[in-house]
């Protein structure tokens, strides 16, 4: 595979058995999602590199151990404050002191420093890698274990752009890039999917198996069915049932939009504007017969009258 040529790991779908393996290529980060809830973090340093890491690992959940000699950055001062996130961040105002400090390395899942001493940054390094703590080290890349990268937040959606370190602020731009150009409210279509997802499993519940197989074929069938901004409609508690009861339930048919068009319980809202964006993208003929601007117009007016 030549280096610009996107590799991917086998899939699920049956366009890929195809049994042509991309070669591998050495040096990238294994990009996770860490689950921190409730887990002991140690945090050393106070200014913005810190205020920035203190960001993420509050929206993480994490427990947070804080040293650093105040004055502290403001945004780290203002949570420490604020009894949202007071709780989360344990602050000890005063330096650390490398292997000497009482705070041990070991006691925590993850330790990050975000100081301006080269010298201790290296110790807290060497004393991790000892202990094998995971840790990253602000101002020493090569040492660190993991890297942050830029990233956007939109409810549960996460995205992450790693550079491998060469440039952080072009990271950025590449993020801006991607978040102004994600689907309005993208977000909604990933709980709506999540919801789906979760009636499933109370219906077909268990790990792996046959089952495990039949339900994640059943999911990926409706998905790409769907397609993403029609996800958002399963946010709708009766739509799910629906598909449920007509789909899973009736060996297992994947249930498009277009079988539920009827449905009193898709929200008119949604299926206008479903119904308009499709007439934008694909012009009247793409988009099916008996639909015009005068009906849309006069559903809209209806469902206005009746609020
Ligand atoms: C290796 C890494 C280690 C790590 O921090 O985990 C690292 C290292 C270093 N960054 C430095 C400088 C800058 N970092 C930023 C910004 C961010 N840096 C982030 C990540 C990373 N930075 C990791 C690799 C990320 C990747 O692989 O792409 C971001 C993405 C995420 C975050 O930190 O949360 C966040 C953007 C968040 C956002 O905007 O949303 C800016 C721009 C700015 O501040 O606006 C500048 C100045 C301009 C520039 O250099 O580009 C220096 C000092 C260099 C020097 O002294 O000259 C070092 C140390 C070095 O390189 O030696
Ligand atoms: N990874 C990244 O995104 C970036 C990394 N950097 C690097 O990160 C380092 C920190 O950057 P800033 O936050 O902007 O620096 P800063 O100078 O604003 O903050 C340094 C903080 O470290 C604290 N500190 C110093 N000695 C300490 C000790 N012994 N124990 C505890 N805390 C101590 C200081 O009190 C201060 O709060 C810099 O050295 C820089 O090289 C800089 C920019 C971006």
């Amino acid at each position: 595979m030549s280096s610009n040529q996107v590799g991917k790991p086998p899939t699920r779908d049956e366009k890929d058995q195809d049994e042509s393996y991309p070669s591998i290529q050495p040096g990238a980060s294994l990009l996770l999602a860490l689950r921190l809830a409730k887990r002991p973090i140690l945090l050393i340093g106070g200014g913005l590199v810190a205020s920035q890491r203190l960001y993420f690992l509050l929206e993480s959940d994490a427990e947070i151990t804080l040293i650093s000699p105040g004055p502290l950055h403001p945004s780290i001062q203002y949570r420490i404050d604020d009894p949202s996130t007071s709780n989360q961040i344990k602050w000890l105002n005063r330096p650390y002191l490398g292997g000497e400090d009482e705070i041990k390395v070991k006691d925590f899942d993850l330790v990050m420093t975000a100081i301006d001493d080269n010298e201790l940054s290296k110790e807290v390094c060497e004393l991790c890698r000892k202990e094998r703590v995971m840790v990253n080290v602000a101002d020493i890349p090569p040492q660190c274990d993991f890297y942050f990268g830029a990233q956007l937040r939109k409810g549960p959606l996460q995205i992450l752009i790693s550079t491998g370190g060469l440039g952080p602020r072009a990271g950025a731009m590449i993020r801006d890039i991607i978040l102004n150009n994600l689907p309005e409210n993208i977000e909604d279509s990933v709980k709506g999917i999540g919801l789906l997802r979760s009636d499933l499993r109370k219906r077909a519940p268990g790990v792996g198996g046959e089952l495990g197989q039949k339900r994640m074929d059943w999911m990926k069938d409706i998905c790409d069915k769907w397609g993403l901004d029609k996800m958002k409609q399963f946010n709708d508690d009766d739509l799910r049932n629906q598909i449920l009861d007509q789909g899973w339930e009736n060996d297992r048919q994947i249930i498009g939009p277009d079988d539920l068009q009827g449905h009193a319980s898709i929200s008119r809202m949604s299926m206008i504007k479903d119904k308009i964006s499709s007439i934008s993208l694909e012009g009247v003929t793409g988009f099916g017969l008996g639909v015009t601007i005068a009906s849309l117009a006069a559903l809209y007016m209806s469902r206005r009258g009746s609020q």
